[in-house]
């Protein structure tokens, strides 16, 4: 198992956010976390990170507990909201920094740049782009570089449809490769697409 997840429960702030939460996900798979705002899928993906405090149960991510270590990120990306981008470096610049730290790439910088429809702003800046082509880059330096646990929060944040699709071949292709996907969304098309298994949270 990639991922092992038994009774999981999260208190915050004097609140029951997620309680009795079981997840198994094996290589190669996808399993998509739903359920309307509030129900806690951002909180199980940061339990699956090593991020999460308050949380009981047991978690077991590659036979471990997840830790906030660099041993753990080599092998698991978390892509959540934006993150913070380096002040200069163009879009081309951001995904050259994925190899070059990573010491792999799972595609040529021009081949994610095509794949991602990002050609255009290749020489810009990402505060210069749009919401949706920000999310590209994101998406982009998350699976340039190799991995094999995806950990992804409304991947979909962003993006127009004909991309939606593209995203979800993508994906799908990841998979195939013996990648494993978790994946919060609200898009029941994304989860269609890419096969996943759904995992649906009610708020506590
Ligand atoms: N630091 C905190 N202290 C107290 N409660 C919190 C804290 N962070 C999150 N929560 C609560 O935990 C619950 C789950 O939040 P979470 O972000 O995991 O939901 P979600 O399913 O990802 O929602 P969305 O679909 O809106 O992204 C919410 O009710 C939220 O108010």
């Amino acid at each position: 198992m990639i991922v092992e997840a038994r009774d999981v429960g999260v208190e915050l702030g004097g609140g029951q956010v997620l309680a009795g939460v079981g997840l198994r996900v094996g290589r190669g798979e996808i399993v998509a976390v739903t359920g309307e705002n509030g129900a806690g899928k951002s909180t199980l993906l940061r339990c699956l990170a090593g991020l999460q405090g308050g949380v009981s149960g047991d978690i077991a991510v590659f036979a471990r507990p997840p830790v906030d270590e660099p041993g753990f990120w080599r092998d698991v990306v978390l892509l959540e909201d934006e993150p913070a981008w380096y002040p200069g470096l163009t879009v081309r610049e951001h995904l050259e920094l994925m190899p070059s730290v990573h010491g792999a790439a799972r595609m040529e910088v021009g081949a994610a740049l095509a794949a991602f429809g990002l050609d255009e702003a290749a020489d810009r800046v990402p505060t210069a782009m749009s919401t949706g082509q920000r999310q590209r880059l994101s998406l982009a330096m998350s699976l340039i570089r190799p991995s094999r646990l995806l950990l992804l929060d409304e991947p979909e944040r962003g993006l127009d449809p004909a991309f939606r699709t593209r995203l979800a071949a993508t994906l799908a292709g990841y998979a195939r490769e013996g990648g494993t996907v978790v994946m919060a969304t609200h898009d029941p098309d994304l989860v269609a697409a890419t096969g996943a298994r759904e995992l649906r949270l009610r708020a506590s």
